[in-house]
């Protein structure tokens, strides 16, 4: 066990120890910054609980996931003060990555807030994220480290960063976006040909992350702040196949799930990408 970590719900997978494995999942089940559904703590566990539901075998790339050397690192135990927050979460990152430095992590969370904890770690060139929001404010509700703050942090630290699927933001943010050469795609406007064209020359390696609201409100009823008109699940599945396959993907994420109810459907909705994620590892890494 790493310090500063508990184990929440266990997946039905067969894992390894974490010195072995090729994937590594960790919780980060914070949010002490959320301004509109509470719950996101509750994110990781509930993702895992919800893959019950699903099969390991994945039809779409004839890989049983079970046959993956996967290891469930559980959940960091994080204060309620944000920037403490994300102390502790960059400590046991790096801890993670003294036990083993080769396992590709995938978090889940937890608001948005944290990713700013791996990205730091890890120190990607690009940063690809899926979401509803641009989330390139300056400050949120008396925080620079506020959820609706993260893409804006992560570019201050010299990150590309480009944002697939969005459909709110503010004129500051919108200014700061073109100030900066940020990109992003509308939700309206999002496809597969856009994606492609846009990430094909970002700098590798690339930190990919997915704040769960990119996708149609119906789809994640229960995040932090939902959002209608977004994208479809295979309009995700397929970028990430793209990604996966043709760069150099060094993490992921799966961000902002929340809710009191084991098997809610933004839970489901997480769970199946996830599973999706460690499929298409196992085919194309
Ligand atoms: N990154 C995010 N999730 N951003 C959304 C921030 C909340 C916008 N509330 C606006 C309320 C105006 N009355
Ligand atoms: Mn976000
Ligand atoms: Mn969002």
């Amino acid at each position: 066990m790493l310090l500063h970590t508990y184990r929440s719900f266990d997946m039905e997978l067969p894992t390894v120890d974490l010195r072995e494995a090729e994937f590594v999942i960790l919780g980060l089940p914070y949010d002490g910054t959320t301004s509109y559904k509470p719950g996101a703590r509750f994110g990781p566990a509930l993702i895992r609980q919800a893959t019950l539901n699903f099969e390991s075998y994945i039809l779409d790339y004839n890989v049983d996931i079970a046959e993956l050397k996967i290891a469930d690192a559980g959940d960091v135990a994080l204060p309620v003060n944000v920037e403490d927050a994300l102390r502790v979460a960059e400590e046991t990152i790096r801890e993670l990555r003294e036990v083993n430095p080769n396992a590709i992590p995938i978090f889940l969370g937890g608001e948005h807030s944290m990713t700013y904890a791996p990205v730091k770690v890890l120190k990607p060139k690009s940063y690809v994220v899926f979401d509803a929001h641009l989330d390139l404010r300056d400050e949120y509700q008396g925080s620079k480290f506020n959820h609706a703050c993260v893409a804006r942090r992560i570019s201050e630290l010299g990150v590309k960063v480009a944002i697939f699927g969005v459909r709110s933001g503010t004129r500051e943010e919108l200014l700061y976006a073109e100030e900066k050469g940020i990109e992003w795609v509308h939700a309206r406007d999002y496809s597969y040909e856009a994606f492609v064209d846009l990430v094909l020359a970002m700098p590798e390696p690339i930190y990919v992350s997915v704040d769960i609201d990119v996708f149609d409100a119906s789809l994640v009823p229960e995040t932090g702040t939902p959002e209608p008109g977004g994208l479809r699940f295979w309009d995700v599945v397929e970028a990430l196949e793209w990604i996966s396959e043709r760069k150099e993907v060094i993490a992921f994420d799966i961000m902002e799930v929340s809710g009191d109810r084991l098997g809610n459907i933004t839970a489901l909705t997480a769970g199946k990408l996830l599973f999706h994620i460690l499929g298409m590892l196992g085919e194309f890494r």
